[in-house]
């Protein structure tokens, strides 16, 4: 087929045209970002500013572009708009490649330098010493329920919560080699496993399953092992030159997990938030009732709960805490009444922090 040369010609120079005036207008745009910062105090990133001008456009947006696709845009821009006010650093829970790699980005954007950490505990340590300036850790997974570690440093951590993130986790079976025929054993983390348990069952019942660190250790193992495949995400294939064989093999293909960002405060009111908190209940009957009926009659929605050992508090065995998110922020009239009347009554009650609602 050969081009109208004359006609692309013309249509290249419309879209040569607009870039320029893109290019014209981010500048502009970084010029106003860069006084709002020297107008500000405390804290440049304002995670809820940014929520709000996501769910903006993407509400204004007439398409053809996806939604998505005009937030993930503007993510960029205002990652790249901040970097010229105050270069990031974000601690993760690492290695690279790992999902929490990937929610970072997806919520910093591509200008943050990205600190790996070992652990989870190290996150928090991180960012608690100020070697980074926030930190991303997971809290959730659809399929295998809540990061245990997690919940536990968030009741006895000074941290507090400023961002959520929700990540669909799509798993891959991959090798070095691009097929499974001389496969004896597959690595991955044992949360990857259990999300997808029912596919091997199904297909690689035979085959060994060994849980490791990570998925990117998974991959990291699987690249140095031809008898070895790996259970793990794209990131951390090619990041090893693995050969994806079947790709989406979880269980359930709405699978997700969610993340949370910490830091030294948590985010002001972007008009669609959550607030987390943790709490226990006085050992007498109906307790845990009595720890509700503030949230009901103050018409807060609650959209977790989540008991644990109370580890952390030093309690005895067998004494529980609970964890809640509710809808709103805690300077939202509504929510505020409700955590006033929450603190005469439970027996302890740590706030966590408000934090705009997760972006697509
Ligand atoms: O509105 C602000 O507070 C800004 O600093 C500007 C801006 C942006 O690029 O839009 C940049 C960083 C903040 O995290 C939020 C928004």
């Amino acid at each position: 087929m050969s081009d109208n040369k004359d006609e692309l010609a013309k249509l290249r120079e419309n879209i040569n045209r607009i870039d320029s005036e893109m290019v014209r207008l981010l500048n502009e745009r970084a010029g106003f970002a860069h006084k709002i910062g020297e107008a500000k105090q405390g804290s440049i990133y304002r995670p809820e500013r940014e929520a709000q001008i996501l769910r903006r456009l993407s509400g204004e947006n007439p398409g053809p572009l996806a939604a998505q696709a005009i937030q993930h845009i503007f993510r960029e821009i205002m990652s790249a708009c901040l970097a010229l006010e105050q270069p990031l650093k974000i601690a993760f829970l690492g290695p690279a490649g790992t999902y929490s790699e990937s929610a970072a980005r997806k919520h910093f954007g591509s200008s943050p330098s990205l600190d790996s950490c070992p652990d989870i505990d190290e996150v928090f340590r991180a960012v608690a010493a100020g070697v980074a300036n926030y930190g991303v850790v997971p809290v959730e997974n659809s399929t295998e329920g809540a990061i245990g570690r997690t919940l536990d440093l968030l009741l006895t951590s000074p941290l507090k919560i400023c961002g959520e993130i929700n990540l669909p986790i799509h798993h891959n079976l991959m090798t070095r080699c691009g097929s499974i025929d001389d496969v004896k054993r597959i690595y991955s983390h044992s949360q990857s496993l259990g999300q997808c348990q029912d596919w091997l069952n199904k297909h690689l019942p035979a085959l060994e399953r060994i849980p490791v660190v990570s998925n990117s250790e998974a991959a990291r193992r699987a690249a140095e092992e031809e008898s070895s495949a790996a259970i793990a995400g794209e990131s951390a294939a090619a990041l090893y030159g693995l050969h994806i064989l079947h790709a989406n093999v979880e269980d359930d293909p709405t699978n997700t997990t969610r993340f949370l960002v910490i830091a030294s405060h948590d985010a002001g009111p972007s008009g669609n938030d959550k607030t987390s908190l943790v709490c226990s209940a006085q050992h007498k009957p109906g307790a845990v009732h009595e720890l509700l009926t503030p949230l009901a009659r103050h018409g807060v929605s609650m959209t977790r709960f989540e008991s644990r050992p109370a580890r952390g508090l030093g309690g005895s065995q067998w004494e529980y805490v609970f964890y809640i998110d509710l809808l709103g922020h805690r300077l939202d009239a509504s929510v505020q009444r409700a955590l006033e009347e929450l603190h005469a009554c439970a027996g302890y009650v740590k706030e966590l922090g408000s934090y705009p609602l997760a972006t697509a």
